[in-house]
């Protein structure tokens, strides 16, 4: 291991950047906050206030895998497609399979210069997530209880609110609506079943609502369908905590571009549609796995130094006042200082390995996890 490698596994330089990522964060949130009234007067500026402040917590991320992990992005797309992305509003679909599948799409949004404006479809419990959560109101993220009664009409309206969005967006579905687990897996292939409904290999069934539902909101906001299917090679499985910890991983990403008019508008064909596209998707995958590479060219879109940026600005903005306190602290010999300077690091590192533990599929949700009473007709 060389020396860099080892600086950067080391518990120290983890403290460090969590306590970098949450107090910027928590500073963002309020500068997010203070953004309320302009919100009254004049909506598009609160919203591009709002999109930049978001980028200067996003970007963190992104630059710790870029970055500090150095994890290498190719993108395997048609070349005709590649002039449009990040010039127009896009309705990205991608598959949940790896901790940080989220964390690689914000990087290509970072590439494209989306990063700032990204959307998704969220589940409620993250709302609730400090820094990152927070921060997404503001975005006006689309959240669900992933309960379609209670969903509908919630999830209709935040989609039609985006029909004037001032800038360029990437709106992110995971349709599959949960993580990939084997038993979930098993689970999702039995209801695949009884609905007649090929099996796929590498997906769970697709959830086909959300999308409906997106697809008939963003018609005339969204040009076109971004259907993503993303793997590691040498069958990684990337995790937050090696990102921490300096490994570097290899993210392929297979991209078609759908112009949107050809994804059905009546409500079940747009289900078949999309249920076609997930086993084409799992066919791109089975490549994938019998020959390391997913069809067609490739290009790696460069990294851009703003992510680099805003991490520089922020630590140095944020860690001299650190030092001097330090310092201040070890000079003046008090112990109760001390301890309690002891504890606020405690609960810096225990409020972010919860935030991390939000990442991790082992620690996921039930949802898809119970068996369903299964009509077979
Ligand atoms: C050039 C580069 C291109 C691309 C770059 C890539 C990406 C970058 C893009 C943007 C990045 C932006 C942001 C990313 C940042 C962070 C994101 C992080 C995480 C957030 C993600 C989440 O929170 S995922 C969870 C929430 N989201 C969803 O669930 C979305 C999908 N779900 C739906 O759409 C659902 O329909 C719903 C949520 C709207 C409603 O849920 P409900 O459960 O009520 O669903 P349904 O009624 O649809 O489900 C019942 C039907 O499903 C069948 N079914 C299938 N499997 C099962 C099962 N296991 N158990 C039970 N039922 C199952 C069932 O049969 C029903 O079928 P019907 O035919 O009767 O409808
Ligand atoms: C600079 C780096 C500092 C690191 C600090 C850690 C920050 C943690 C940020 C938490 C971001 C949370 C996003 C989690 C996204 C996610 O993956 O959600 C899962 C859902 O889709 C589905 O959930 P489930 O049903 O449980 O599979």
């Amino acid at each position: 291991m060389g020396l860099l490698q080892l600086l950067k596994s080391q518990f120290l330089c983890h403290l460090i950047i969590c306590y970098v990522f949450l107090v910027s964060g928590l500073i963002i949130n309020l500068l997010q906050l203070c953004t309320l009234p302009l919100w009254t007067v004049s909506k598009q500026l609160a919203r591009r206030i709002n999109i930049r402040l978001a980028y200067c917590i996003t970007s963190q991320m992104v630059a710790a895998l870029e970055w500090w992990s150095g994890t290498e992005c190719t993108l395997y797309t048609d070349p005709k497609s590649y002039p449009l992305y990040g010039k127009e509003n896009a309705i990205v679909v991608l598959n949940h399979t790896f901790d940080i599948d989220f964390l690689c799409g914000w990087t290509f949004c970072e590439r494209f210069g989306v990063l700032g404006s990204s959307k998704v479809l969220a589940k409620k419990e993250l709302s609730y997530v400090p820094v990152i959560g927070w921060m997404w109101y503001f975005l006006e993220i689309v959240f669900c209880k992933r309960k379609w009664e209670e969903d509908r009409s919630m999830v209709t309206k935040s989609l039609q609110k985006l029909q004037d969005y001032p800038e360029n967006f990437w709106f992110l579905l995971y349709c599959e609506g949960t993580r990939f687990t084997p038993k979930k897996h098993k689970i999702s292939m039995q209801v695949a079943e009884s609905k007649g409904l090929a099996k796929l290999k590498y997906h769970l069934l697709p959830r086909t609502k959300g999308f409906w539902v997106t697809a008939q909101n963003l018609r005339g906001t969204a040009a076109a369908v971004y259907d993503s299917t993303l793997n590691f090679r040498n069958d990684e499985a990337p995790t937050l905590r090696g990102i921490l910890n300096g490994k570097k991983y290899h993210a392929d990403l297979y991209v078609r571009r759908i112009p949107l008019e050809l994804v059905p508008e009546d409500e079940a064909e747009c289900a078949a549609w999309l249920h076609k596209l997930y086993q084409e998707k799992d066919d791109f995958q089975e490549h994938y796995t019998q020959t390391g590479r997913f069809p067609g060219p490739t290009v790696s879109p460069p990294r851009r130094p703003w992510s680099l940026i805003n991490w520089l600005f922020w630590s140095c903005l944020l860690l001299y006042p650190l030092g001097l306190l330090l310092t201040q602290l070890i000079s003046s010999g008090s112990l109760l200082t001390i301890v309690a300077s002891l504890a606020v690091c405690s609960a810096v590192s225990f409020g972010v390995r919860w935030m991390i533990g939000q990442t991790e599929i082992h620690r996921g949700s039930s949802y898809g996890n119970k068996e369903v009473p299964l009509n077979n007709n």
